[in-house]
């Protein structure tokens, strides 16, 4: 069978591009190895991870807010197996939305791995171990990550687990020791610390979500220990040990003496890597950086020019809206359209609560690149809203150009910063200036004045309620 586009990967990246494909007239077949659709972030990565983040945030508020919001409840307890249930169950609904999809859009669906037999030639290995073989006129590598490890640090998906394990728990660790303190240590480990692990963070470098603006990360430790959570940061990690009912891990403190740290579990998260294994690129002739990522152009094509590529598995911030919208500029781009993504204005988040969401230059990048600057910030305290929710923690940054006025960056840690980051994308999309949000009215009482009264502070510092 010959397709104008195969899709190797059913990720975010991978489905929404092919949709985009069959949109634009494409004969489209998309592989996946795994029997569901939807990749990383609808099985063990974006979904299953909310799912579980809402779920301990009510058992966080049931316990600790819901006494003064004047509601008494006795015999509060957790019921891990049952809130790992409903995730489960969100997450099939929300893949079975996906086949669906594949068959609205007349997409070809064959589950198995895809490897290149030669530039225009995959060869589909199934689960019963025959094999199919199809052509394309153009093939999407979308094959996405898997968890990154060290050798010190071996992955048995017992004791010493990654997200995915971190997913599927059965009991609550009394002791969880987060190796990386990124975005995933960050969200999982304040899933397990609000349903009442302790929990230590072990990261390298000298604050939580390091590649963020620094302000962030200062703040998030600051909510994150109010669940008790320590942290050890500048430390390296020399060994991880499953002894059994426990993990030991030694570490190197930044005076350079040595300390262990026994809990019951050890999450490993220092990041992901590109995956390719068995994708057999050598067949094409495709090109990998020395880091294992597919190599792209701007048109996101790799060296054989009818193959492309997306995702976590080239260059990048690896998030799913990310891979989306390459998705499109792939399928867009076949059919002879000239598509744009603005890479600088993806927005970044972490959804730990309060949430943390920040689109642009970060107070450092603007430091570094010399740009005349000026900031304004606003607590999330002053705000009659937070007040009424109880939701209290943290702040929104704005960074402005010093002369032009024009916004540069806006980092928000607070409630409902994952959905408040939009409006920030979609002024910096139209270049709007401090001072153009600042005139705009924002409904009262919402979070989203923050950002209004942040503009104020950085136009020229006058924020009303502060
Ligand atoms: C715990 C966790 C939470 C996350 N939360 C978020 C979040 O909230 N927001 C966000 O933006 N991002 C989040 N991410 C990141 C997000 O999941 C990824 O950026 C996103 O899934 C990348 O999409 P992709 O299409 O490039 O690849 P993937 O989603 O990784 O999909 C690749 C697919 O390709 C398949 N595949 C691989 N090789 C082959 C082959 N040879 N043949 C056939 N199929 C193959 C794989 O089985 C997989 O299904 C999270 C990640 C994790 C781990
Ligand atoms: N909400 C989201 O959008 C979301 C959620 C989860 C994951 N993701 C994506 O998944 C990817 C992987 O997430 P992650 O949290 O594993 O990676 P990350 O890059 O966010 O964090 C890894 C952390 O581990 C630290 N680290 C690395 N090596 C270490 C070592 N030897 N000892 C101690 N610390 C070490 C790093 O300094 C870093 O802070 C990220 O790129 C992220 O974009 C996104």
């Amino acid at each position: 069978m010959e397709y104008d586009v195969i899709m190797i990967g059913s990720g975010p990246g991978g489905y929404t591009g092919a949709i985009r494909c069959a949109q634009l007239g494409l004969k489209t077949a998309i592989i996946e190895k795994y029997p569901s659709l939807g990749g990383t972030c609808l099985n063990v990565g974006c979904i299953p991870s909310k799912a579980l983040l809402d779920s301990s945030e009510h058992y966080y508020n049931a316990a600790h807010t819901f006494a003064e919001h004047g509601i008494k409840l006795e015999d509060l307890k957790v019921d891990l197996p049952q809130m790992i249930a409903r995730k489960t169950n969100v997450v099939d609904q929300t893949t079975k939305g996906i086949v669906f999809l594949m068959k609205k859009n007349k997409i070809d669906e064959i589950h198995g791995v895809g490897s290149f037999v030669d530039p225009h030639t995959i060869k589909i290995t199934k689960a019963d171990g025959s094999e199919q073989t199809i052509t394309g006129k153009n093939i999407i590598i979308a094959t996405g990550s898997k968890p990154m490890s060290f050798p010190s640090m071996p992955i048995d998906k017992k004791r010493v687990i990654t997200s995915t394990e971190a997913l599927t728990l059965q009991e609550v660790p009394k002791h969880l020791i987060v190796i990386g303190a990124g975005v995933i240590g960050a969200e999982l480990g304040s899933v397990y610390a609000r349903l009442g692990a302790k929990v230590s963070f072990v990261e390298f470098a000298d604050s939580m979500i390091p590649t963020m603006d620094k302000t962030m990360g200062k703040e998030l430790q600051k909510v994150i220990k109010k669940l008790g959570a320590d942290f050890y940061f500048s430390h390296k990690v020399t060994k991880v040990e499953n002894t059994g009912d426990e993990v030991v891990v030694s570490v190197d403190t930044p005076k350079g003496e040595q300390i262990t740290l026994t809990g019951d579990y050890c999450l490993v998260s220092v990041g992901r890597r590109a995956y390719t294994d068995g994708l057999n690129l050598e067949a094409a002739g495709v090109k990998a950086d020395n880091r294992g990522r597919v190599e792209v152009d701007d048109y996101l094509r790799t060296n054989v020019p009818h193959i492309y590529a997306l995702g976590d598995v080239i260059r990048g911030a690896m998030l799913a809206h990310k891979a989306e919208e390459e998705g499109t500029f792939i399928a867009e781009t076949i059919v002879g359209q000239k598509p744009h993504i603005h890479y600088r204005l993806i927005p970044g988040v972490v959804y730990t609560w309060p949430e943390v969401a920040a689109v642009g230059y970060t107070e450092e990048e603007v430091k570094q690149e010399g740009i005349p600057y000026k900031v304004g910030s606003f607590p999330f305290k002053a705000l009659g809203r937070a007040r009424a929710s109880m939701d209290v923690d943290g702040l929104v940054k704005v960074l402005a150009h010093k002369e032009t006025d024009e916004i540069l960056g806006v980092h928000m840690i607070g409630a409902r910063a994952a959905d408040m980051i939009a409006e920030a994308v979609v002024a910096m999309e139209f270049r709007a200036s401090a001072e153009d949000v600042s005139r705009m009215s924002h409904a009262h009482p919402t979070y989203t004045e923050a950002f209004k009264e942040a503009c104020l502070a950085a136009t020229d510092n006058r924020a009303i309620n502060m």
